[in-house]
């Protein structure tokens, strides 16, 4: 909901942004308001829109209407140590004596400074998806904020960011430009807000690492090492990075494989001052879905490819008829509603997943259809207007916002 507040701001010109935002601000913090009073949750989320325009290089000044009580700000790192604390000894308690080994180690180092000369303060998570990575960043921001300590948790992308507490991407946080070279700078200048937030971070967690650049990596070195005037690797500061590579790895566009793979971060200098701590299990499956977690895990590190590099599915796993109705076709039939969502069907390509939404809605009760549209217009000036044509803003179809005709049918699910 706050992406589209924020995207309801940026293009649409509300009249009376203010009344939206007190109207829905409720609504609006409902994610929050889990772990914070309500007051908290509220502030919270007014920060969060804050941080969302300014990734689109907009300002909430620019809307002088919607509050501008600076004490929001202020709020911003409101946080609640007791209730930070209490949270993270109960993840910690239920962690797997993987999970504990890399949580004391990083909370070690982080507490004691002699620990940093006998453990160092570089850290590397490797795990397969599903192997609780994110729990560990989860529970040891709770755990550091509760020692008072400051967390930076932040992934190469925004899909990835936003998983993590409070994550921002690479770029925000450490000021990275695009595209990144050998020879790129972080964009951060000294005495500013944001050096001034890397300087008193004590901890700086990275997921999905091994989707960026060794560049990335080698930026955040310099630039710590600048702000902070150490000299040592990162300033000093205590990384922690995590990731698979058996997933993806850097992009370069029309690079060889060779020149992917040596954009890596295990090709930078760097890579070895990272110690390695491995996680094994696969924590999201149930115990009937052991056999396929460790097939799975043969799939990535390519032990199922034959001399061909090619590899054959077995049989169970490949559905010969409709796939929308294999997988919703009788829970729908049966009115089990409750349960469609305990299925999901993943597919790389945007148009795929429209085709399959579409299918799968025209199996629900037509007769309380409703189709919604957008209303698309160019705003900057007749000239444009002319130019952008109506039918061809219908016809887009951008990330985080609903397709221009959205058909929804009573007991449809929506995931935003
Ligand atoms: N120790 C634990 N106790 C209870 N649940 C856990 C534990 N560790 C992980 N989980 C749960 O298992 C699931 C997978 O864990 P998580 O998302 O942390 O894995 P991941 O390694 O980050 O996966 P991916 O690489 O796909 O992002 C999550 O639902 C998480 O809450």
């Amino acid at each position: 909901m706050r992406n589209l507040f924020v995207r309801l701001l940026i293009h649409c010109q509300p009249i009376a942004p203010h009344d939206l935002w007190e109207e829905f601000k409720e609504a609006m913090s409902a994610d929050f308001a889990l772990n914070f009073s309500k007051d908290i949750a509220i502030k919270k989320s007014y920060r969060e829109i804050c941080r969302l325009l300014e990734n689109e290089d907009k300002d909430i000044k620019d809307f002088p209407t919607m509050p501008q009580d600076l004490s929001f700000d202020d709020d911003y790192d409101t946080y609640d140590p007791i209730h930070d604390e209490a949270i993270g000894i109960h993840m910690r308690s239920t962690a797997n004596p993987e999970q504990e080994n890399v949580i004391d180690k990083v909370i070690k180092v982080a507490c004691d400074e002699n620990a940093q000369n006998d453990e160092g303060t570089c850290f590397y998570i490797d795990g397969p998806g599903g192997s609780g990575k994110t729990y560990i960043y989860k529970t040891l921001w709770h755990l550091l904020r509760s020692l008072g300590k400051k967390v930076s948790t932040m992934a190469f992308t925004g899909i990835a960011a936003i998983l993590l507490p409070e994550g921002r991407t690479n770029h925000k946080t450490l000021g990275l430009p695009v595209p990144i070279y050998t020879d790129s700078n972080s964009s951060i200048k000294p005495n500013t807000k944001q050096a001034k937030n890397l300087i008193e971070t004590d901890v700086f967690i990275w997921d999905e690492a091994p989707m960026a650049p060794k560049y990335a990596l080698e930026i955040m070195d310099r630039l710590l090492r600048d702000l902070t005037k150490i000299e040592k690797p990162f300033g000093g500061k205590i990384l922690l990075l995590g990731g698979d590579f058996r997933q993806l790895l850097p992009v370069r566009k029309n690079g060889t494989r060779s020149e992917c793979v040596s954009l890596s971060i295990k090709y930078s200098n760097l890579w070895g001052l990272f110690k390695t701590f491995k996680l094994y299990r696969n924590m999201r499956a149930d115990a009937n879905e052991i056999e396929f977690a460790k097939y799975l895990l043969d799939i990535g590190e390519g032990k199922v490819n034959d001399e061909n590099d090619n590899m054959e599915f077995p049989g169970e796993f490949i559905v010969e008829t409709d796939l929308a109705q294999e997988v919703y076709g009788t829970l729908i039939q049966q009115n089990r509603f409750d349960e469609v969502s305990n299925s999901a069907i993943l597919s790389a390509r945007n148009a795929d997943v429209d085709e399959l939404n579409k299918e799968v809605v025209e199996m629900l009760d037509p007769s309380n259809e409703r189709v919604y549209t957008s209303i698309d217009n160019a705003i900057d000036g007749e000239a444009l207007q002319e130019l952008i044509t109506q039918e061809y803003l219908n016809s887009l179809n951008p990330p985080s916002l609903p397709p221009h005709e959205l058909c929804l049918r009573k007991n449809t699910l929506l995931a935003y």
